[in-house]
């Protein structure tokens, strides 16, 4: 995996250094052979080089990281102590057996996309190496702004910018709609007044794909599109962008703060907007501590026991509301939004744009139910 508390480029740079793993997933390198690897080479770096020259360059690379590596931590032992409760297994080529075996059977939901995703991704990179990917992306047009899309829209309707979502099943819904047609009901939301579409890619477990994400770009739909992800490794933001994602997911419960900065990092070099995912506090004060972000969605929905509270958006809000709004962050209220209600509700904690997908995607003509959903229409 490519990650970069998982990096196998990192690790076998300087493998070395690298000792037995501890809990799951093996420990870094050390200090000094990190340091070393990161000096040797110039100090402007673009997106084929190290992300430790991208860390030596920013300063990002903070002491207290480095001494987890020093003292040969496993990336399951640091997100842990992040407050991470979902695990990797690091071990794509192993059977579920295997992995069962070591680890126990996944915690949740989530672990189990995780776990599953660890497979999928280790595949997907043997069969389109990163070089070709970073070179796809490079020549992909250039990305729209879903960042400004969402703000203009916000000053625009006064309610909060809308990203629709192209959302077949979930795990905690099913089936949402059987006669499932990606790039109408894409053109449907754009025509009535969406801001930003998001695309569910993953396939097991939302019946979404990439090729749904490539139609909708090439229908003429001129959207930001959010590539709906779950991402672990940089393969797949440079993925998402060659096949025409202007944004992507990040999700706090998932992903240490490193993987976070590294992925920000990546998505500025691409033009890409982030939008991080948090759903508790622990998870806001990570990542509000992270230079960059600028996108933050509140997940009402717990993606580990599926229940959906949309106090969670306005008690997240009553805490971190200030120190968010100093900093400019836009927050996206997500998930369990079906009434004018439920919208004004989130905009009154705070929220200036809202993700939305089953109770648009269950509708007979999910663009004209946009209109329900606020009570009124949304101009473009
Ligand atoms: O939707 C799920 O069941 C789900 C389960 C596990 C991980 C993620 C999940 N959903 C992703 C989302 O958060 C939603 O697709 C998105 O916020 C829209 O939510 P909704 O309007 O409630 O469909």
């Amino acid at each position: 995996m490519e990650s970069f508390l998982a990096s196998r480029s990192v690790r076998s740079s300087f493998a070395a250094a690298a000792a037995a793993g501890s809990r799951g997933c093996s420990p870094r390198p050390s200090r000094v052979a990190i340091l070393a690897g990161a000096r040797a080479r110039p100090l402007r770096a673009g997106p084929k080089d190290s992300i430790l020259q991208v860390l030596a360059q920013d300063d990002m690379l903070n002491a207290t990281e480095l001494v987890q590596w020093e003292n040969g931590k496993s990336v399951n032992d640091i997100a842990a102590s992040q407050g991470i409760r979902i695990r990797r297994h690091c071990r794509p080529t192993a059977s579920l057996k295997e992995i069962e075996e070591e680890l126990g059977a996944p915690l949740n939901i989530l672990e189990k996309i995780i776990w599953d995703k660890e497979i999928e991704v280790a595949e997907g990179l043997a069969k389109k190496p990163l070089k070709e990917l970073i070179e796809a992306a490079a020549k992909s047009p250039p990305t729209r702004d879903f960042y400004g899309a969402l703000e203009a829209a916000y000053k625009r309707n006064g309610v909060p910018a809308l990203i629709a979502e192209v959302k077949k099943a979930s795990p905690s819904r099913g089936v949402l709609r059987e006669n499932f047609n990606p790039v109408e009901i894409a053109n449907a939301y754009e025509k009535n007044g969406a801001a930003c579409l998001s695309i569910l890619t993953d396939e097991k477990y939302f019946q979404g794909s990439f090729e749904n994400l490539e139609k909708v770009r090439a229908s003429g739909v001129k959207c930001p599109l959010l590539c709906k992800e779950f991402v672990i490794d940089k393969w797949q933001i440079y993925n998402a962008r060659s096949k025409g994602a202007d944004a992507i997911l990040l999700i706090a419960a998932v992903l240490t703060d490193l993987d976070m900065k590294y992925f920000l990092r990546i998505c500025k070099e691409l033009g890409m907007t982030a939008l991080i995912e948090v759903h508790d506090e622990k998870e806001m004060d990570r990542v509000l501590k992270i230079n960059g972000v600028k996108l933050i969605g509140i997940n009402n929905r717990s993606l580990e026991t599926f229940v959906v509270d949309t106090s969670n958006t306005k008690m997240l809000l009553e805490k971190h509301g200030d120190s968010i709004r100093e900093k400019g962050i836009l927050v996206v209220g997500e998930s369990g939004l079906f009434t004018p209600d439920d919208v004004a509700y989130v905009q009154n904690a705070g929220v200036s744009a809202v993700l939305v997908g089953e109770s648009l995607v269950k509708q007979e003509d999910p663009g004209r139910a946009i209109t329900g959903l606020f009570g009124k229409e949304l101009l473009h």
